[in-house]
């Protein structure tokens, strides 16, 4: 197993900056997905970490070499493709076995009748079915060994792939968006099992992907890209709750994160709406961007009124899209059916934040901390003594 290390890497295309400073530190064995809005860079990154592209500043590392100057094959690392790169006119096995034929056999032990008359050459060829097999196992594909790739389904090639760069023993796996050409049901299974082999296999593997939700599953951290730069590099917990900045907390998260306009006062006390929320630590004063995940807002008796405009029941969750009805930003909240079953109207709500969860952005979008205890009555509960109700909701 091997860490990666990337320092100061710098990229343009002619005077498009598409890396401007990126160093990233993974961990030997990590699984770790390189994330953000297509044209972020992501790619490009994951292609110099494989020698594919060359960085214009800055070094690379893997399992404590640097290999900046190295070329791609020579990095022991396996790329996993989008489009699978496999041989359409190879069986699996071919297709398999190819990078431990190209390996261990020379051009003419790997000739068609000639190469077999060397000696040694049958028992590593034995070898490699071996491995092959092994591999195949692994991916449960050691049924498919006789077919070509015209015959496979979307799932069963990428398996094929992946088989591919296991046989190798890489020190790293890089993977670029290895699963959006399959369908949203076997994308799903896919992701359980790509986890599932890593940890058994146990390869250092960075993962390429826009998609926010693969990410979030299947990565021990994430790294958040936008133009060029990394803005958050955490686990998927660290990313979703304590977001670095608000571009971060938009990013990661389905629905969206709400923003909504909030002041900080001179005694630190924040207001959202017109309704005082509590404090933000630490202190700040001055405009302030709101942020407050969909399951974190919640229905109140004194909250901020909200007119519904759409409803989308999914079964174990309900998500009501409204606006604020002073202001009209919009707002998305995720309730428990019951909760939405129990609302005095279905056209016009009043919200609130739980306590503890709604996160203070300066006016360039930095988070600068918590805004600490909001409290939130829901309707359904009985309703405290008056007196007891802080003044927020
Ligand atoms: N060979 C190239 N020549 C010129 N520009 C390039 C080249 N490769 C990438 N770019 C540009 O660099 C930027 C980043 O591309 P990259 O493929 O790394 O982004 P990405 O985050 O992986 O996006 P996507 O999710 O759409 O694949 C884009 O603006 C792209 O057009």
């Amino acid at each position: 197993m091997a860490g990666i290390v990337l320092d100061g890497i710098e990229k343009a295309f002619g005077d498009t900056r598409v890396l401007k400073g990126v160093s990233l530190a993974f961990d030997a064995g990590a699984f770790v997905s390189l994330v953000g809005p297509s044209g972020c860079g992501k790619t490009t990154l994951l292609r110099i970490i494989a020698g594919l592209e060359s960085a214009d500043r800055g070094r690379v590392t893997i399992g404590g070499t640097d290999v900046t100057g190295r070329r791609a094959a020579d990095r022991d690392v396996a790329m996993v493709f989008q489009n699978y790169a496999l041989y359409p006119h190879m069986t699996v096995e071919q297709n398999m076995a190819l990078p431990l034929v190209m390996r261990r056999l020379s051009a003419f032990e790997r000739a068609p009748f000639l190469g077999r008359l060397v000696s040694g050459t049958a028992d590593r060829r034995i070898a490699i079915r071996r491995e092959v097999k092994e591999a195949a196992k692994l991916l449960s594909i050691d049924h498919l060994m006789a077919r070509r790739p015209g015959q496979l389904s979307g799932g069963q090639r990428q398996r094929v792939a992946l088989g591919r760069a296991i046989v190798r023993h890489p020190k790293a796996f890089l993977m670029d968006e290895p699963l959006s050409n399959l369908d949203a049901a076997l994308r799903h299974d896919m992701r359980r099992e790509l986890v599932d082999l890593h940890r058994r296999v146990g390869v250092t593997t960075v993962y390429v992907t826009h998609d926010q939700a693969e990410a979030m599953t299947m990565s021990d951290r994430v790294a958040v890209m936008l133009g060029g730069v990394v803005l958050q590099f955490g686990s998927p917990r660290e990313v979703y709750e304590q977001p670095a900045t608000i571009d971060v907390a938009k990013f990661i998260g389905s629905p969206r994160i709400n923003t909504l306009p909030g002041e900080a006062g001179t005694d630190g006390r924040v207001s959202l709406a017109g309704h005082l929320t509590g404090e933000v630590a630490p202190r700040a004063s001055g405009p302030l961007q709101l942020g407050i995940r969909p399951e974190h807002l919640t229905l109140a008796a004194e909250g901020i009124a909200v007119g519904v405009r759409h409803v989308e029941f999914l079964g174990a969750e309900v998500l009501v899209y409204g606006q604020t009805e002073a202001g009209g930003t919009p707002v998305i909240l995720r309730l428990d059916p019951a909760a939405w079953e129990a609302a005095p109207s279905r056209e016009s709500i009043r919200v609130a934040p739980l306590a503890g969860r709604l996160l203070a952005f300066d006016a360039g979008g930095t988070r600068i901390g918590l805004i600490s205890a909001a409290a939130a009555r829901q309707v359904q509960e009985p309703a405290p003594p008056l007196a007891r109700v802080p003044r927020y909701v």
